[in-house]
């Protein structure tokens, strides 16, 4: 399974488990993930979201392979019927508490789902980035509204239009994270954290997170809609090829040649 779930003690935990692909992110692995909350959603025992990868790898983002294989529009599923739109709708919109723990990378989508989460713990070997124009894409999920409004316009342009990946402590400086703390104390204090949530009151969690969001939902939604109008043209467009290939070749890509 390259996607673990288990609830326990109030928790529902989702762990990226494809190691060999360095938790490189499949229609499946979406589609489990969007299933499993959209499970908690309605499961009152389910009070505090953990999201979590590998010591050494949090997410390479989305599957490169499954980009170049399968983003032709299917005759008939809506764009937003996609996994990867399943899913990042579910976080986004999810009522309950999301803690994530970052170690090793986040790449492209791993980052950005974070912008999404409630408590972001990262340890001190996580290192983020949104690559997505050295990949010929661009911002997906809302990041090119969020990043700008965490860290300021000249320090978003750094991670979104160079692609500069990013330590734990410049995110934590920039707002995108809540705490560094040494790899081996990253799992259980983020445990904890989730543990406290499940102790208080489920409608104070509900009401305050609701709250603080609001103004923002109508905002996320729309700016989704934009990048993922371009971002689905642009996954299949010659820039993108390139790019996908030339990391399967073990080779810079050449963007030399498009205008
Ligand atoms: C909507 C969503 C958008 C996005 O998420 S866009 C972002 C897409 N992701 C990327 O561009 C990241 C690509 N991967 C990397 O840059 C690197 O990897 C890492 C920095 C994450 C790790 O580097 P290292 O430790 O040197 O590992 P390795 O040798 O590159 O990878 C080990 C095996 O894993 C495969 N792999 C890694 N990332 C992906 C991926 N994203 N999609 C498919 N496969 C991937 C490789 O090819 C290789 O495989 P083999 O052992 O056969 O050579």
């Amino acid at each position: 399974m390259d996607i673990l779930t288990s609830k326990a003690d109030g928790i529902l935990t989702i762990e990226f488990n494809r190691i060999e692909r360095k938790n490189a992110i499949t229609g499946v692995m979406y589609q489990a993930m969007a299933d499993a909350l959209v499970d908690a959603e309605s499961d009152d025992a389910v009070r505090a979201i953990l999201i979590a990868g590998k010591p050494e790898i949090f997410t390479a983002g989305n599957d490169l392979d499954d980009f170049m294989k399968n983003s032709k529009p299917v005759e008939g599923v809506p764009p937003e019927m996609r996994p990867v739109f399943q899913f990042m709708r579910a976080l986004s919109g999810s009522s309950k508490p999301v803690v994530a723990a970052v170690s090793g990378a986040a790449v492209g989508i791993g980052t950005t789902l974070l912008m999404h989460c409630d408590l972001v713990y990262a340890a001190d070997n996580a290192k983020f980035s949104m690559p997505f124009s050295q990949l010929g894409l661009c911002p997906e999920f809302a990041s090119s509204l969020l990043l700008p409004q965490l860290a300021g316009f000249p320090r978003a342009a750094e991670k979104l239009l160079l692609g500069e990946a990013f330590l734990a402590q410049e995110a934590y400086d920039m707002g995108l994270v809540s705490k560094v703390l040494p790899l081996e104390e990253l799992r259980p204090y983020a445990q904890r954290q989730a543990a406290k949530l499940v102790a208080l009151p489920a409608a104070s969690i509900r009401a305050t997170k609701s709250l603080m969001k609001r103004s923002r939902t109508a905002a996320i939604n729309e700016t989704m809609g934009a990048e993922n109008a371009l971002f689905g043209a642009m996954l299949l467009a010659p820039e993108a090829k390139e790019a996908f290939t030339a990391f399967f070749e073990k080779r810079k890509p050449d963007f030399s040649k498009f205008a």
